[in-house]
């Protein structure tokens, strides 16, 4: 569908699909996919978006074409854009902070401009991983940073290649703070981007980066051609596999059921413009990781968090079938039939573990 046909797509120019009259002053932090479709949707909207990347030859043709050919090609940002690589520029009058770094340098880019946040500034993670340290998640991360500020977390199905043409879209804001899920409403919030509220930051945070892997499983599950009724078991394996995890680390159950939950684990794993999806699918059909990772030249978060999640769900003793066989063939060179019939031929066990614990399920 091209953008002025599209049904959320009831203007052609910033500034009118503007959710509220006054205009802010807004950062967003990293100049990759995700970073460019929310500085264009918070641009549309209206706002002044300082936005920060490390690439000088990105800004130059920012700030020239409107364009970031390199991860958005033929998309164009208009609006009131400030791009730059000079970081305290970017925060100095940013009354929200929008933050897409990948998980694997989010810490040290905080850490080495943690002066430049203002007390009360509101900072914002849109970053789906996990830090290998300790375990934390970005939020976790922000909170040791710069703990002066007021934190939160987006997440839900919202792959930035829609996003970018205005397809219609909703995400998730989890924050303590109602003043905080309020801000981030009514600045990103339009006729096609829809935002919800929670206030389980560590469930929404967590299924955004837990999905990532199960989305590689679902990738290589479409590269075998295995089926629908496999692709349901699947998704809905991978569902309980991660509440089960998530919950035992004191995530709510009921996030599971919301956007930021089964919402992008399903975006994720039926759609071949996720890239973890990607990397599953040309893993399925035979390419080696480092190929695979290396011809898609965008971050797929599920590979890194993959390894963690084995780790940590070993280490605290919780069952994850599906982590475990995804590790065994990529990292320990196991065939993936081998894995799928190991899985299938697994001990029969409860449906929903929340109603029939998995204990009892065998039972009579
Ligand atoms: N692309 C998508 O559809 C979505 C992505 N996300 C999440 O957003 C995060 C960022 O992903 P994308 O923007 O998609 O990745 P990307 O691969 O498109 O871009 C990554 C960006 O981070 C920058 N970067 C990497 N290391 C850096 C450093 N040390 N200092 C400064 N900049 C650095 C790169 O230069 C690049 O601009 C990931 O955690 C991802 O899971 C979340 C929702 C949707
Ligand atoms: O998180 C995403 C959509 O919600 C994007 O997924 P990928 O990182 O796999 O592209």
């Amino acid at each position: 569908m091209s953008e002025t046909t599209r049904p959320g797509n009831g203007h052609t120019s910033a500034n009118t699909s503007r959710s509220s009259d006054s205009k802010h002053d807004v950062a967003v932090l990293g100049g990759g996919s995700f970073g460019t479709a929310m500085a264009k949707v918070l641009c549309e909207n209206g706002h002044r978006v300082h936005f920060w990347m490390r690439d000088e030859q990105q800004v130059q043709e920012l700030k020239e074409n409107r364009t970031n050919s390199r991860y958005m090609p033929d998309v164009r940002i208009e609006g009131d854009l400030l791009p730059t690589t000079r970081f305290a520029e970017t925060l100095a009058n940013a009354e929200i902070v929008f933050v897409a770094i990948p998980s694997k340098a989010f810490r040290d880019v905080i850490r080495a401009h943690a002066g430049d946040f203002r007390p009360n500034q509101i900072v914002i993670s849109l970053t789906k991983g996990i830090e290998r340290e300790g375990f934390r998640l970005m939020s976790e991360i922000l909170q040791e940073e710069i703990p002066r500020t007021r934190i939160g977390v987006l997440s839900g199905p919202n792959l930035a290649a829609e996003i970018v043409n205005r397809e219609l879209t909703a995400t998730v804001i989890a924050a303590k703070d109602p003043d905080v899920r309020r801000t981030v409403q009514e600045l990103l919030g339009c006729d096609y981007f829809r935002v919800y509220a929670n206030v389980d930051i560590y469930g929404v945070e967590l299924s955004g980066a837990l999905k990532n892997i199960y989305a590689i499983v679902a990738g290589m599950g479409a590269a075998l051609d295995l089926g629908e009724n496999a692709r349901a078991m699947l998704l809905t394996r991978s569902l309980a596999e991660m509440s089960r995890f998530a919950v035992s680390l004191g995530a709510n159950p009921m996030t599971f059921m919301g956007l930021a939950g089964i919402g992008d684990l399903v975006v994720t794993c039926t759609s071949s413009k996720s890239r973890n999806f990607r990397v599953g699918y040309a893993v399925g059909k035979g390419a080696r990781l480092e190929d695979a990772v290396a011809e898609l030249g965008q971050v797929a978060e599920g590979i890194h968090t993959l390894l963690l999640v084995k780790e940590k769900a070993e280490s605290v003793g919780i069952y994850m079938p599906l982590v475990r066989g995804l590790y065994d063939i990529l990292y320990g060179g196991a065939s993936i039939k081998a894995v799928i019939n190991g899985l299938m031929t697994a001990v029969q066990n409860s449906d929903v573990e929340f109603i029939l614990p998995r204990t009892l399920a065998g039972q009579r």
